[in-house]
């Protein structure tokens, strides 16, 4: 579709204008608020299943112009709702090397440096991620904070094919490794409602699942993420840097928004 940005003529404001479920009702992300949050004691701890991938297995790491995202295998997926969702790619929104804010979610206004996005789709009802898309109950997020502090292992599984895949659309295969890695060790606690894509074409079809904590990447792995990306392709004279590639949190409105702990 039409090329959209965050900044500028293009950017978020604009949206609407050519997507027009940007500007409508479940948009995603939001602010995750103390007094907005409903403790529900049916919210049972996120089981994944084959997140531990074999590194004989190769996997598609891209930059899409507007993220990095790695392509995930179909055996991996969330068996733990009511349906079964099966990972299709996961990526990252980050902030910039001088302001490491760029996460989506926030926590009582609290912005992190960054924030993962694990994507899958109802493979239950529907038989491939285009499909489930735009459907209300077609996509599962889990979405992941990331804070500076501690060096993360499994981050370096992607970071250090990152200058392979500077420009837009360039893309490089890469081993598998142990997805699990990237998220909390605590799969029990975590914030959940119902959500859009946070990029356009933003359908209201993600149900949200933040976990309650963050995961670390040293401030070293936080500038290469951040520092290294263009949204420009190999051929554009005048290259753009890719960072500050998350939206602003949208309005609740009526929405109940879940905890699956008590503060
Ligand atoms: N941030 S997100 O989780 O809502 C999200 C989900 C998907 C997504 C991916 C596959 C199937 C269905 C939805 C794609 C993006 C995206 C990010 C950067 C550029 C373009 C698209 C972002
Ligand atoms: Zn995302």
């Amino acid at each position: 579709g039409a090329k959209w940005t965050y900044d500028g003529p293009q950017g978020q404001d604009h949206w609407s204008q050519h997507y027009p479920y940007c500007g409508g009702a479940l948009q995603s992300p939001i602010d995750l608020k103390s007094d907005l949050l409903r403790f529900d004691p049916t919210l049972r701890p996120i089981e994944v299943q084959n997140y531990n991938l074999s590194p004989n297995e190769q996997l598609t790491l891209g930059n899409n112009g507007h993220s990095v995202q790695l392509s995930l295998s179909p055996t991996m997926s969330i068996s733990s709702l009511r349906n079964r969702y099966t990972a299709a790619q996961l990526h990252f929104h980050w902030g910039s090397p001088s302001r490491p804010a760029g996460s989506e979610h926030t926590v009582n206004s609290k912005q992190y440096a960054a924030e993962l996005h694990v994507v899958h789709y109802n493979s239950d009802k529907y038989p491939n991620i285009s499909t489930a898309v735009d459907k209300s109950d077609g996509l599962a997020v889990l979405g992941v904070l990331v804070e500076v502090g501690m060096f993360n292992p499994a981050f370096d599984h992607i970071l250090k094919f990152i200058n392979r895949i500077m420009y837009r659309d360039q893309k490089v295969k890469v081993p598998a490794f142990n997805i699990r890695a990237l998220l909390p060790t605590r799969l029990d606690e975590y914030y959940r409602y119902d959500g859009s894509l946070t990029t356009p074409p933003c359908y209201p079809s993600v149900l949200w699942t933040v976990f309650r904590n963050p995961i670390t990447v040293s401030r070293q792995q936080f500038l290469t993420l951040a520092a290294t990306l263009y949204s420009s392709n190999a051929q554009d004279s005048a290259s753009m840097s890719l960072s500050n590639n998350y939206r602003k949190t949208q309005p609740v409105d009526n929405r109940l928004v879940l905890a699956s702990f008590k503060e």
